[in-house]
C-alpha cells in the first residue's frame, strides 16, 4: 500500500504520530506536508497529495489542517478524489464503506493526536461496500 500525506502548520505533530504508525506497519508514505509550525497556505500542500491520488500513484491520501475543511475543499476539486472530513471513527467507517473516500481529512485543532491515529487505522482497514453506494458515488463527478 502507498500513501501520500500533506498538512499545513496546524498539523506537523499529528502527521509525525501518523507517520510513526504507518512506518510501524511497513506502509510506504510520501510526505508532502510542512514539518514545522511556521504559517503556510494549505493548498500548496494539498495539491501534490490530491494529484497522486487522482492519478492512482498512491492508494490513499491523508490531509491535515486546522479545521479539515480547507484541505477537503481543495482536494475535492480533483475528479477522482473523494476526500472526507472525519472527526470520529464512525464517520471514518462511513466515509470508507459508503463514500469510498480515498483521502481522509483530519481537523487537527478539533481532534487529539491518538484519536487522529485511530482514525487513520480505521480508514485503512474498512472496505467500500459497493452496491447502492457505488451507484451514488458514480453520480458525484461534474458533467459540465
Ligand atoms: O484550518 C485550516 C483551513 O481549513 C487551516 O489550518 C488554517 O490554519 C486555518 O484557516 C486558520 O488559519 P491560521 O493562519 O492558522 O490562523
Amino acid at each position: 500500500m502507498k500513501i501520500a500525506i500533506g498538512n499545513d502548520h496546524a498539523g506537523p505533530e499529528y502527521k509525525f504520530a501518523i507517520l510513526e504508525y504507518l512506518k510501524s506497519e511497513g506502509i510506504e508514505v510520501t510526505n508532502y506536508g510542512t514539518n514545522d509550525s511556521s504559517s503556510v497556505d494549505y493548498p500548496d500542500f494539498v495539491h501534490p497529495v490530491a494529484k497522486d491520488v487522482n492519478d492512482n500513484k498512491v492508494d490513499f491520501g491523508i490531509l491535515i489542517c486546522g479545521s479539515g475543511n480547507g484541505v477537503a475543499m481543495t482536494a475535492n476539486k480533483y475528479k477522482n478524489v473523494r476526500a472526507g472530513l472525519c472527526w470520529n471513527k464512525e464517520i471514518v467507517q462511513l466515509a470508507r464503506a459508503h463514500n469510498n473516500a480515498n483521502i481522509i481529512c483530519i481537523p487537527a485543532r478539533f481532534t487529539a493526536i491518538p484519536q487522529a491515529v485511530e482514525m487513520v487505522k480505521e480508514f485503512l482497514n474498512i472496505q467500500f461496500e459497493g452496491g447502492r453506494h457505488k451507484t451514488r458515488i458514480d453520480k458525484i463527478p461534474l458533467t459540465c
